[in-house]
């Protein structure tokens, strides 16, 4: 057997809980302590390499696909959102999936979802009443969640609508702590008859998401008049090479990882980004100074081009990258990276926190500074926070426009602060890295444009 790199001699049971409970210090010592490349051992997984080099997360994005298998690491996604969706997948059958699934996200199809944003964000924005503190996450996610569920099921009102949104809410709070998200790694924890437990909960939630899921596809399949150009219409008039379509499971299980997937991650990452640039006064004066040279009623897509907008966004990915890790991708074959030889069976995983701090691509690695993206471009093993290579998120584009143009939309209309003495600070949220607390800011005021000014005028 080939020698793996060196790592942490602890016991497999001590590094997971350090990883759940504490994941930046575990990466950062060992990083600190065996350099680019680690081999962690955790209870429950096989030998875990974290490799943060971008030579080796290079290696490992343009590897023959054939070499490695992502999807059946998933599997502590697939006890609770079902094993038939393409995070779950490996070869013919995960390329056939993101070939599906791809165009909605990218292209123009993506530009007809921006107005829908900017007027999402617009609608929840409303809400917020003048001195009140509110939690910057929770307003985030019902952004996001409204956007997903239009993307993905083309529903914008109704009663199965207004049903999904609290339960997909419902769901993923069940995680919301470090202990709670203990749930998802320990096998033995993952009983329905423990009452009042997180999975309990969790697994109620998704009976529940799975129902209205069956419910609107049976619906789809009686009314063909109620197909439309989302994603789910999509995928079920495509048929394979053998002209087969989706089996309902198969159906249900992508929708419901797109849902958890596609809207958890944009709201904890925007929350961090309202964060930064209130807790940065001078980023949050340049921010608005850039969204002022607009004028009045830009376009999303002229906002979403923005260059400082578009840095800020990409920093706050940086620093704190909601996905710490990419998936782990499990060798099939003995593989070499940088000149390091794996055999089959070793779990292999692009560090994206550890890469986003190395001090040789971002000196002063812990501060806040976007022009760093202005100064200089990165490659895609240097600057990762979507993954790369065969396993890129589906959803980038989408997340990254959802991103400018909320903070744009809410910075131009609203005049916020964090609220004070609270401090905030990086936390495990299921499988994410979220503020801790979920940012409480209050709402001072609304901003009035010069148009209404003139109407008020009379
Ligand atoms: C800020 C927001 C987001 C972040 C930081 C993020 C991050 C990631 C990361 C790190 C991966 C693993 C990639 C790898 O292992 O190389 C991933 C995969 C994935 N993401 Fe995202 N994501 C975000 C938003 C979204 C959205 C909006 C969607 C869709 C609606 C989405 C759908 C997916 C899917 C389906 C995969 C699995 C791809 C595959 O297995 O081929 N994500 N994402």
């Amino acid at each position: 057997m080939t020698k793996l790199p060196n790592g942490p001699k602890t016991p497999a049971l001590l590094q997971l809980i350090q990883w759940i409970s504490d994941p930046l210090n575990y990466l950062e010592t060992n990083a600190k302590q065996y350099g680019d490349m680690f081999t962690a051992n955790m209870t429950g997984f096989p030998p875990f390499v974290m490799v943060s080099h971008p030579q080796a997360v290079r290696e490992l994005f343009t590897a023959d696909t054939q070499q490695f298998d992502a999807g059946r690491t998933n599997n502590l996604l697939g006890s609770l959102f079902g094993d038939r969706s393409i995070v779950m997948l490996d070869g013919d059958r995960h390329k056939r999936e993101r070939k599906l699934l791809m165009p909605p996200f990218h292209g123009e199809r993506l530009q007809t979802y921006a107005q829908s944003i900017s007027n999402i964000a617009h609608k929840i924005g409303s809400q917020w009443q003048k001195n009140k503190p509110f939690i910057v996450r929770q307003a985030m996610q019902e952004i996001t969640l409204e956007v997903i569920i239009q993307v993905v099921f083309g529903l914008k009102e109704g009663e199965r609508y207004q049903q999904l949104k609290p339960l997909v809410t419902e769901m993923l709070d069940s995680l919301s702590s470090p202990f709670e998200a203990s749930f998802m790694f320990f096998k033995f924890l993952q009983k329905p008859w423990i009452p009042g437990s997180p999975w309990r909960k969790m697994k109620q939630a998704t009976k529940k998401i799975y129902a209205l899921l069956a419910a609107e596809i049976e619906d789809r399949r009686n009314h063909p008049e109620l197909m439309g150009d989302d994603i789910l219409s999509l995928m079920m008039v495509a048929r394979d090479e053998a002209g087969e379509p989706m089996s309902d499971q198969e159906l249900k299980d992508e929708m419901m990882i797109l849902l958890v997937a596609g809207h958890e991650t944009t709201a904890t990452t925007l929350a961090w980004a309202f964060y930064w640039v209130h807790h940065l006064p001078e980023v949050k004066n340049k921010l608005l100074e850039e969204l002022a040279n607009l004028g009045e009623n830009p376009n999303p897509m002229t906002m979403a081009k923005l260059p400082y907008l578009s840095a800020v966004c990409q920093e706050t990915l940086r620093i704190y990258p909601v996905g710490l890790l990419t998936f782990g991708r499990i060798t099939n074959s003995p593989v070499s990276i940088m000149e390091h030889e794996f055999d089959p069976e070793i779990m292999l995983a692009g560090c994206i926190y550890l890469t986003h701090h190395r001090e040789d691509l971002y000196p002063n690695s812990k501060q806040f500074k976007p022009e760093r993206f202005l100064e200089r471009q990165y490659s895609a093993y240097e600057f990762y926070p979507f993954g790369g290579g065969n396993r890129l998120c589906i959803g980038y584009a989408l997340a990254l426009l959802e991103m400018k143009l909320v903070l744009a939309t809410i910075l131009s209309n609203y005049e916020l602060n964090l609220a004070p003495n609270q401090t905030v600070k990086p936390e495990r949220r299921g499988f994410t890295l979220a503020p801790s607390g979920g940012v409480k800011m209050i709402m001072q005021g609304q901003k009035v444009t010069t148009k209404e000014l003139v109407n008020v005028g009379g």
